[in-house]
């Protein structure tokens, strides 16, 4: 898998011997069907191939378009909420490039105090640009924000040099779309067979990631061979069909949570991607793992007591990552503290071990472990382990007997929210 592993020696110890394997071989038939990409989902299916939304060409495109921002923006603000930012921004917290815009995020709250703060911190720049991302251009959080930024944008450019500065990403068709023939601004697409939490390789999560100076050619490149390797690996060793049918297994035997547990912060923006994915995808019909993560030591410190001791409802997916980039050894010291015992040795080691004591003592509760061991955090890498999820969770719901691309769900506080807002047609 490219460097990518996933080892479930840890988790076998809950389940029959043959149990998983057997449960793989049932599902085989699943993957064909997934592999090919399935009729009924024809709609919902244009990440699948990677190259329908982010072929060679347009990624080219959109490295131009943030070519253009990155020569003339000192920020950037991102416009969007759940599916329309997560993967953009879970590539730019992890892999943090240099050199580019501060890059701002927008619409993804109806905080007052945040929208106030992002206003302000805008005033201490000089060139800004910002980008609006929403597949129909109903949702209220990114709706408002918008009005709220291309009013200030207004303000301080006018309006001629404020739609040069504007960006917006929606379906073609979309009031968005029509907004922006209506002002000039630049419009790119949100694929109408793309559903938020699946649009990473497309305009959605590759623009912004482009104008933070992520390498998208090599993110694009990581999610076509990781989309070869799955489609070409028999059931029996298809890391991706093997995860779906551990989850399910384990969600067979009582487990309600799946935990995703990492040591590097730099993946907490990821861990909430991947939360959206597999919340929105599959929880429906009353009978789902619930996905949560721990950033970790630092959350040992916390939710470390209930997984040692509290209800055993969860199991673990341990996110490895091998490369050591980066190095600080503890020095000496002369006045005395407690620490002595460490002196000289990597931040990276005593990180490392801590990762391997943490698996060690949660399997010692019977907590079922899985291993994800990357090669390293960078682009090429996180556009494998987007498409390792987002190809695991389509077969998984597959496994579930759920829809994978609809969320009928959010719509429940919806109603009431826009009832009691005075939303036109809504009673
Ligand atoms: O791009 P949009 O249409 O604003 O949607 C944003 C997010 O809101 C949801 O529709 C949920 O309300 C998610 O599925 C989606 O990722």
């Amino acid at each position: 898998m490219d460097g990518i592993t996933l080892s479930f020696t840890d988790a076998r110890p809950v389940l029959a011997p043959g149990a998983l394997e057997e449960q793989v071989r049932a599902a085989a038939p699943l993957l064909a069907e997934a592999a090919a990409g399935e009729e009924r989902y024809r709609d919902n299916l244009g990440w699948h191939s990677v190259d329908e939304a982010a072929g060679p060409e347009r990624v080219d495109f959109l490295l131009e378009q943030a070519a253009r921002v990155r020569a003339d923006a000192d920020a950037f603000v991102v416009i969007g909420i759940g599916g329309s930012n997560q993967a953009s921004r879970a590539a730019v917290k992890a892999l943090r490039p240099e050199g580019g815009p501060a890059i701002l995020w927008a619409g993804n709250t109806i905080s007052a105090c945040e929208m106030a703060r992002t206003l302000r911190e805008l005033d201490g720049y000089q060139s800004i640009y910002i980008d609006c991302i929403a597949k129909n251009f109903e949702t209220l959080e990114p709706g408002i924000a918008f009005r709220v930024l291309r009013q200030y944008l207004e303000r301080r450019y006018g309006a001629e040099g404020a739609a040069k500065r504007i960006f917006a990403t929606g379906t073609p068709g979309s009031t968005l779309h029509q907004l922006c023939l209506d002002q000039g601004y630049t419009f790119l697409t949100f694929p109408e067979t793309i559903g938020g939490r699946y649009s990473v390789g497309s305009d959605v999560g590759l623009f912004p990631m482009a104008v933070a100076g992520v390498d998208i050619r090599a993110l694009v490149q990581g999610m076509r061979d990781m989309r070869d390797t799955l489609l070409a690996a028999p059931a029996e060793e298809n890391p991706a069909l093997r995860y779906a049918c551990l989850r399910r297994l384990l969600l067979e035997h009582g487990y309600r949570l799946e935990m995703l547990s990492f040591f590097e912060p730099r993946l907490d923006y990821f861990a909430k991607w991947w939360i959206q994915l597999f919340a929105e995808s599959e929880g429906k019909e009353g009978n789902a793992l619930y996905p949560v993560a721990a950033s970790n030591s630092e959350d040992l410190h916390s939710i470390g007591q209930f997984i040692q001791e509290g209800s055993p409802i969860l199991f673990e997916t341990f996110v490895e990552v091998r490369a050591r980039d980066a190095s600080v050894l503890l020095p000496p010291e002369a006045k005395k503290d407690y620490f002595d015992y460490l002196t000289g040795m990597d931040f990276w080691d005593i990180n490392n071990t801590a990762r391997q004591a943490t698996m060690r003592a949660h399997g010692d509760r019977g907590i079922p472990c899985m291993n994800l061991s990357i090669p390293a955090i960078d682009a090429h890498t996180l556009g494998g382990l987007f498409y390792f999820f987002l190809f695991a969770c389509y077969l998984s719901c597959k496994l579930l007997g759920v829809n994978p691309f609809n969320q009928p769900g959010v719509e429940g506080y919806k109603g009431y929210m826009f009832q009691n807002l005075g939303k036109p047609g809504v009673n």
